[in-house]
């Protein structure tokens, strides 16, 4: 029996929101009634905030900036909740280099806790602590490895020796035990293997690449940096990502699993004042978190150096090396000075990873290990997905219902968070307003407005001030918005990987997440892939959609074609595949799941007749 539109979004958003939340201000009740703040006009970001807050965010974020004004207003260490923390604080740290101790007990006076950045979200929706996610939903997730001599997993963090200091963040970051990711991954890059990993969306790849990075860093000789110039600085890890929400959000997580470590992290991002990050830098990076742009600018300007690097992750592996951005990539990794692949260490993650991608990456990896956890480059379980045949005229009247259904089904009052992606600049800011007009408070980012403003966006999204998020693909990788009960492709993507990654900000960390596709006409050559996804997730499959599949025999961009189940496998065992062969190991213990035969591979098209 199929549950109707309603009743997944309220169970979602009780699932997401969880109970406590206090009504919005800003939540008009249920009608078409213009929001109170609407006739003395406030930007969406800005309601809501008490009247001593602090001005507007800056356009940088970065957790060691010190040009933030009154930054140094107040806390320290411990920072107290509710406004007192600024992420741009701190200044004035001891900085140089070689200042870790070396040991694993090295706190240091002076550095702001990360940890005391919880924004009003975690109050307003009263959020279940990591401990209480379901990661037992990930427990029988198939696994497979391939490489030589594979490190074992491992079950619990307390199995791995990651030291005091980052088992202490671990603990803070509410923890309690890997995930399967983590489980795998970690293991692997403490034992100095390049890798390339692929998990679903939300299940923990930014810990599996952090904490190894952290731990080797602080295991590692204090290195001398050559006295190249004062102002140049040598990080030892270089995290690329290929969004500046995304390098903040790595930076920001990576902050918390090396506080009082004596790591230092620093982000470096475009569309933000470089002066900032310039003075960031001068005070000692370790871990550089950044976009290939704005590192490119600060490559080639002699302020940052890659010859000490020792570990280089890219995060979204996959975007980073397709066309848009494989010119800067190449030319970051193998045109500059940073020590080639096999003396420095490569850690490539995404959830999708398509073969032809992987045989470029494979230019950047050193004898490394494929580790593939869940169906490759499909989506979670978690998420319940729904695709409904919808004109494009159509389409703003059905978002309309779906919101009203939401907004009545929502939880204490409060609004679940809901995630619009569309195809075009205009298109969001058009729908925005839109929406803003027939009462629903929404926000919207995308790369036509100011980084200040998608900062502001988001900040409002996520804190549910505005709880409608009009997004292009920009925000459609990596972001981790913990209470995201809704995700619309009001416009589907020509590519089911970024299909599977839009609807991967609902669904993360074990929680359950809904996902609703508007198709029509145009979107025919994605029908077979979503499909086949869809089935893969063990979704219903509408009879239209199967048609539109069968029909649609040359099947869009769907790169999964001829690799098993959804090309899930390592691309160096293409037409070898040998369970038994020397070069694979299969480290899952369920790995069942993978099997050449069975599953949804050639045959697949049979299930839509
Ligand atoms: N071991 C763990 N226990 C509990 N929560 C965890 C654990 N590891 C990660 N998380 C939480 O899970 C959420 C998702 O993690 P993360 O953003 O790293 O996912 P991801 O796999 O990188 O997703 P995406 O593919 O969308 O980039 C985060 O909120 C993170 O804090």
């Amino acid at each position: 029996m199929r549950a109707s539109w309603a009743d997944l979004a309220a169970n979602s958003a009780v699932e997401n929101a969880g109970a406590g939340a206090g009504t919005s201000a800003n939540n008009a009740g249920p009608g078409n009634s213009l929001p109170p703040s609407r006739s003395t006009y406030v930007p969406p970001h800005l309601r809501n905030r008490p009247p001593s807050a602090e001005p507007p965010a800056p356009a940088y974020s970065g957790g060691t900036t010190s040009g933030a004004g009154t930054a140094n207003a107040g806390s320290r260490w411990g920072a107290p909740r509710g406004g007192e923390y600024r992420s741009g604080g701190g200044g004035g740290r001891g900085s140089g280099w070689g200042n870790r101790s070396g040991g694993w007990d090295c706190g240091r006076d002076r550095e702001v806790n990360p940890f005391g950045d919880q924004d009003d979200t975690e109050e307003a929706f009263n959020e279940q602590e990591n401990s209480g996610i379901n990661f037992d939903a990930y427990e029988d997730i198939p696994v497979e490895t391939s490489g030589n001599n594979v490190p074992p997993p491992v079950n619990t963090f307390a199995e791995i020796d990651l030291g005091e200091a980052l088992n202490a963040n671990i603990t803070r970051c509410k923890y309690v035990k890997p995930t399967p990711v983590q489980r795998h991954a970690i293991p692997i890059s403490l034992a100095g293997r390049d890798l390339m990993a692929c998990a679903q969306t939300g299940s923990g790849k930014t810990a599996a690449f952090c904490f190894p990075i952290i731990s080797g860093i602080l295991r590692g000789q204090p290195m001398q940096r050559p006295p190249r110039g004062v102002r140049t600085v040598y990080p030892l890890a270089l995290v690329l990502s290929p969004t500046r929400e995304l390098s903040m959000q790595i930076h920001d997580e990576a902050r918390k699993f090396a506080y009082q470590t004596g790591v230092k992290v620093v982000v470096a991002y475009g569309g933000a004042p470089i002066n900032h990050q310039l003075r960031d830098l001068e005070k000692g990076v370790d871990i550089l978190v950044a976009t290939p742009g704005r590192l490119v600018d600060l490559l080639e300007r002699a302020r940052v150096s890659l010859q000490m690097i020792r570990y280089l992750a890219l995060d979204e592996a996959d975007r980073m090396l397709d066309m848009g951005f494989e010119p800067q990539i190449r030319k970051i990794v193998e045109q500059m000075d940073m020590p080639p692949a096999g003396v420095r260490q490569t850690m490539l993650f995404s959830a999708t990873f398509p073969k032809e991608i992987q045989r470029l990456a494979s230019d950047f990896l050193s004898s490394y290990i494929f580790l593939a956890v869940g169906r490759v480059g499909s989506s979670t379980d978690l998420i319940v997905q729904r695709v409904e045949y919808v004109q494009e005229s159509d389409k703003r009247s059905h978002l309309m219902d779906l919101l009203h259904a939401q907004r009545a089904n929502g939880v204490h009052g409060k609004q679940a968070l809901t995630l619009v992606f569309v195809e075009t600049k205009k298109g969001a800011d058009a729908l925005e307003h839109w929406l803003c007009m027939n009462g629903f408070p929404a926000t919207t980012i995308h790369g036509d407005r100011t980084q200040q403003e998608r900062e502001m966006a988001l900040r409002s999204f996520k804190s549910g001030n505005t709880p409608i998020l009009v997004a292009t693909d920009v925000a459609a990788r990596g972001l981790d918005i913990p209470h995201v009960a809704h995700v619309v492709n009001f416009d589907l993507p020509n590519d089911i990987d970024d299909y599977v990654h839009r609807i991967g900000r609902t669904g993360r960390a074990g929680k359950k997440g809904l996902a609703t596709a508007f198709f029509n006409d145009n979107n025919a050559s994605l029908a077979r892939s979503l499909a086949e996804l869809m089935q893969e997730a063990n979704q219903e499959v509408p009879a239209w959609l199967s048609r539109y599949a069968a029909r649609s025999s040359f099947g869009g961009r769907n790169r999964r074609s001829g690799g098993g189940r959804f090309g899930g496998r390592d691309f160096r065992r293409e037409g070898s595949f040998n369970r038994g062969g020397s070069d694979y190991y299969n480290a899952g213990n369920n790995s069942a799941g993978y099997g050449a035969s069975g599953g949804y591979g050639a045959g697949a098209s049979s299930a839509w007749d």
